[in-house]
């Protein structure tokens, strides 16, 4: 599935005749004749934000020339995922007389490509786009699989729709400029999978976690294409989340509360989905399903990995069961929750005890 061309490394998401790359390496941006092979017609909106145009706006408008194209620029932030900047880019596309073989290209984080990926969903019903993922969260998640969607004042990602890219550009020249609070919220997805699904990545990572603090190439690159690598299979197997997929939401239940409750700007993705893990694991402890030891792991990976592991001070634990009982999971008005049975195996579990679930998040809560 995945192979070394030059420095490049390449996974395919199996997804018969909607299969797609994702290139990880350095100067992929740069590199315009691979991509922009990609596009079929002849106009392009380019989304992105306000912090990472400047930067890296460029390099892709190089591979546009001779295109009719035009960014889109959003305001930086999780608060922007709105549906208002959807309808901007629908617009923006109107305007730009983007016909049903148009692309829309993605640069930036998570939430530019969460956001231009349902810009691309419903403009004509449906064209091309291309995730050019700047952030290491969005390289190792986001940008891969087809998730696409924005947030409500009521909670995470409530509307979207699954939208698969026809290719992912992660160049990791762009991590160079990426804050360190963000690198690391991008390390939480990481240890995401490997929680899930791979205890051996999960060792490989509590081996190579100074180097990834110190973010070394070798082991960066590897780290993505691990992680990638993992997402992938599990999305050719289960493209819209009908059973194995709910497994990438661990922690996320949890998270997304603890997000909203925050306004988007008390955590950041990667932190919520870090300390929604740990609850998690608590949760899961505290009904029988795992052991003390394997929490105890966790707990250590994301703190060495600087990590936030508790409830930001203040948060109300009925204001967070309030926001998870509007998760996307939860089925006939019960909690459904991925649970952990311990490093590497994770299950989607039906019918959770809100009693068990207010008890963790009070003792979690100060
Ligand atoms: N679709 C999915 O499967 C999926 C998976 C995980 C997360 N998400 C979503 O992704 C979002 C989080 O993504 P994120 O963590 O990338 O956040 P983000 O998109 O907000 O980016 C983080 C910050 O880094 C800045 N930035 C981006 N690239 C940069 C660069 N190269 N240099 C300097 N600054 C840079 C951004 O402007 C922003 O301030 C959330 O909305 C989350 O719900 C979606
Ligand atoms: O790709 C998936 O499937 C995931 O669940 C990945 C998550 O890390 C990501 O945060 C996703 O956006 C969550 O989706 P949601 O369905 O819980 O909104
Ligand atoms: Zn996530």
């Amino acid at each position: 599935m995945s192979t070394l061309a030059s420095s490049v490394r390449i996974i395919d998401v199996a997804l018969g005749a909607r299969s797609y790359p994702v290139w990880i390496g350095p100067g992929l941006l740069a590199d315009t004749a691979r991509w922009r092979a990609m596009l079929r017609g002849r106009h392009a909106l380019v989304i992105s934000n306000t912090t990472v145009a400047p930067l890296y706006l460029d390099r892709v408008a190089e591979g546009l020339d001779g295109l009719h194209w035009s960014p889109f620029l959003i305001d930086d932030g999780e608060a922007h995922k709105t549906f208002a900047n959807v309808g901007r880019a629908l617009e923006a596309l109107a305007q730009l007389g983007a016909t049903r073989d148009a692309c829309v290209v993605a640069l930036g984080g998570g939430v530019v490509g969460d956001l231009a990926g349902f810009s691309a969903a419903c403009w004509m019903r449906g064209i091309d786009f291309i995730q050019m993922p700047t952030t290491l969260l969005s390289m190792v998640d986001s940008s891969v699989g087809g998730k696409t969607g924005v947030n409500l004042p009521a909670g995470k990602n409530l509307v979207g729709a699954f939208h698969q890219p026809r290719a992912v550009v992660a160049d990791i020249d762009t991590l160079a400029t990426l804050p360190d609070r963000e690198y690391r919220a991008g390390l939480a997805e990481v240890v995401k999978g490997a929680a899930i699904g791979d205890a051996a990545f999960f060792a490989w990572l509590e081996q190579h976690a100074e180097a990834l603090n110190a973010r070394e190439t070798a082991p960066l690159i590897e780290a993505i294409a691990r992680k990638v690598h993992y997402k992938a299979g599990v999305v050719a197997r289960d493209e819209t989340e009908q059973g194995e997929r709910a497994l990438l939401n661990l922690g996320h239940t949890f998270g997304h509360a603890l997000e909203t409750a925050g306004k988007y700007t008390a955590l950041l993705h990667g932190e919520g989905v870090a300390v929604g893990m740990l609850l998690a694991a608590k949760l899961s402890e505290r009904l029988g399903m795992s052991e003390v030891g394997d929490t105890a792991r966790l707990h250590r990976l994301l703190e060495t990995l600087g990590l936030p592991t508790a409830i930001p001070r203040g948060m109300d634990p009925e204001q967070l069961l309030a926001l998870m009982r509007l998760d996307k999971k939860n089925l006939a008005g019960t909690l459904r929750l991925i649970l952990w049975r311990g490093v590497g195996s994770a299950e989607i579990v039906s019918g959770v005890s809100e009693t068990d679930v207010m008890a963790v998040l009070e003792a979690a809560t100060h």
